[in-house]
């Protein structure tokens, strides 16, 4: 058997995406001329996070304002990028370049430097939830509210009374929780059913993901409150994450939430599954990679099927934690390691047999492979469950000669199959989200689907809004370049300048580094250089927050290991140091 743990030992740890606001441009910086340097350096001069140092801090000019644009073009370009397929229309950009022009210099340099990055998290997790530029505006806005910066008046002058409108509802839904005396079950499930009945469902998506941010940054807080926010979010805002669908929200916050209600049951389940984490999620990437290829390679599956997934998961620290104190079980979780093939038969559905084949094919190709435990195998394919789960589960023993480990569980189904397990009588946000009606997740899901469709007709582009006639080739220049002229004049770059709070010469000494033919205005080449530049500068800072992380992990297990002594004793006479 050619082992997927050999490969496991070879892989590269995959970096785990930044969730903060640093999203990955991903964009191929070119050879820079030495202009562009010299501007890079002014605009990133006082700090490599520009969330920190405020305009007035700086020494010249051409910092405060370089450092505005870049950060506006820069923000507008990451959150633009991210936004779903369809969803950033000329409209859309429009509305978030408003929205990121009044809050920027609000957001600044609030909460210790943080409060910029924290209100960008909040667009960047909603529009990974597909969620239009109105809500994300709105999460920014709320950010900038929240700390007192802007009114809400400023919002409906200058923003819109559309935005405005769901900042009052997302408002409203902020004070429901405190409006009860215990939140017992019963309580929890008229909440609930409370943020259901909101004709526009895109505030309670909007809080929840407020809501993410808080526990995040729980550490801050008084102890008392750190608790009171951990029931809600486990007793409300996660079931609810759960049942929009939105997964990965509601584990991280059930695992946010346990922590700070249950701190030492945490430590305990998070050390064990830490001290397994990395090995067990290359195990998870090889052994995906393997099972792929030899299920992609067998003929007689392909005659039956036209496609092949697998997914993999290693499982949370709070669903770790349910499954071994639940009533009547042996202490054992075996999906810590799990994976998922899913299937799709050229013909599915109806009485046709070929998802049951698929699945069963699929099994006996494992079967071939690994080591599979006797006994453990569940075959709901043949056997449906009540409410309608279908589904293979194999358990297969991936340890080695002299290494123990934790089973790995192979979940085989058809795509068919997996939408039931998704929605539906047997979807997971019953079998355990949380919610025991099971009307509630169904209708949740409705309002979803209704709000975003009104929110995309909304705001559609309507033919004649490009002021340019066609395709705008870059959002941000044209926003820039307010009367479509295709240049960026030193006036429209006084007037956005001025939005950001900095000075009108700012806008001169601006002009003068980036107009590199001196013509008195910025290109569209000029400002794609600029931008450019300003992507690599923020990619930088990705690394470094990287390299940040997996040198405090590393150091800390080399110093709970005792092995950094060893380190420092062994280098002390050539550094110097004690
Ligand atoms: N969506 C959905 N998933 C289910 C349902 N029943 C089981 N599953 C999935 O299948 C997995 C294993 O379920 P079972 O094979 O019944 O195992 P178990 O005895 O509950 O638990 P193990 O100790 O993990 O074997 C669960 O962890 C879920 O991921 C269901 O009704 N709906
Ligand atoms: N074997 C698996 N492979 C891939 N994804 C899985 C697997 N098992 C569960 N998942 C998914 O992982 C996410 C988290 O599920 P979680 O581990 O909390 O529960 P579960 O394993 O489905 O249920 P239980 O804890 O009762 O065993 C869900 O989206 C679930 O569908
Ligand atoms: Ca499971
Ligand atoms: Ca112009």
């Amino acid at each position: 058997m050619a082992t997927a743990a050999t490969a496991a030992a070879a892989a590269v740890p995959a970096g785990r995406h930044q969730h903060r606001h640093r999203l990955g441009l991903g964009l191929r910086p070119r050879p820079n001329s030495h202009r562009l340097r010299l501007l890079a350096s002014v605009a990133f001069s006082s700090s490599s996070a520009p969330s920190t140092s405020s305009s007035s801090s700086l020494s010249t000019p051409a910092e405060g304002g370089g450092r505005l644009v870049a950060e506006l073009v820069g923000v507008f370009n990451e959150l633009t990028g991210r936004m779903g397929e369809g969803l950033a229309t000329t409209s859309s950009s429009r509305l978030l370049f408003r929205a990121l022009k009044l809050a920027l210099p609000a957001l600044r340099d609030g909460d210790g430097g943080r409060a910029l990055t924290r209100a960008l998290a909040v667009a960047a997790t909603l529009a990974d939830l597909q969620m239009d530029a109105e809500v994300m505006s709105a999460g920014i806005l709320r950010k900038a509210l929240d700390a007192g910066t802007i009114s809400m008046q400023d919002v409906e002058a200058q923003i819109g009374i559309g935005i405005a409108d769901l900042l009052h509802e997302s408002l409203r839904l902020k004070v429901a929780p405190s409006k009860v005396d215990v939140l017992d079950d019963e309580s929890a499930s008229t909440l609930r059913k409370f943020f259901l009945s909101y004709y526009d469902i895109r505030a309670v998506i909007l809080e929840i993901s407020l809501k993410l941010d808080t526990m995040r940054h729980l550490q801050y807080l008084p102890k008392h409150l750190q608790r009171i926010k951990s029931l809600e979010v486990m007793k409300i805002y996660a079931p609810l994450a759960h049942a929009i669908g939105a997964g990965n929200l509601s584990l991280e916050l059930e695992d946010l939430s346990f922590r700070y209600l249950f701190p030492q049951s945490y430590d305990h389940v998070d050390q064990w599954l830490r001290n397994r984490e990395a090995e067990c999620k290359l195990l998870i990437k090889a052994y995906k990679a393997q099972l792929l290829q030899a299920l992609k390679s067998d003929d007689e599956l392909n005659r039956i099927v036209q496609d092949i997934s697998v997914e993999g998961r290693y499982k949370s620290r709070f669903s770790t934690m349910k499954k071994l104190v639940k009533d009547g079980r042996k202490p054992e979780v075996n999906d810590i390691l799990g994976l998922r093939i899913i299937l799709d038969p050229r013909c599915d559905g109806g009485s046709s047999d070929w998802g049951p084949r698929a699945c069963h094919r699929t099994h006996e190709i494992i079967r071939a492979l690994l080591k599979e435990v006797p006994g453990r195998t569940k075959d709901y394919v043949t056997q449906p469950k009540r409410n309608g789960y279908q589904s293979l589960h194999v358990a297969i023993d991936v340890s080695e000669p002299g290494k123990t480990r934790p089973l790995m569980e192979i979940q085989i189904r058809t795509k068919e199959m997996h939408r039931i397990a998704i929605g539906g009588e047997a979807s997971h946000s019953l079998y355990k989200g949380g919610l025991t009606d099971p009307g509630e997740g169904k209708r949740l899901k409705a309002i979803m689907l209704a709000a975003a469709e009104l929110a995309a007709l909304r705001l559609r582009d309507l033919p004649a809004s490009d002021h340019q006639g066609g395709e705008c080739k870059n959002q941000a220049f044209c926003l820039l370049d307010k009367n479509g002229d295709g240049r960026i004049s030193i006036e429209e770059l006084t007037e956005v300048m001025e939005d950001l709070g900095a000075e009108g010469e700012d806008a001169m000494a601006l002009m003068h580094l980036l107009d590199a033919n001196s013509d008195g205005s910025l290109s569209f080449d000029e400002f794609e250089s600029f931008q450019r530049q300003v992507e690599l500068m923020r990619s930088l800072e990705d690394r470094d927050d990287h390299y940040t992380k997996i040198l405090k992990d590393k150091l800390q297990t080399i110093d709970s290991a005792g092995l950094i002594h060893f380190y420092r004793k062994e280098l002390g006479d050539k550094l110097l140091v004690s």
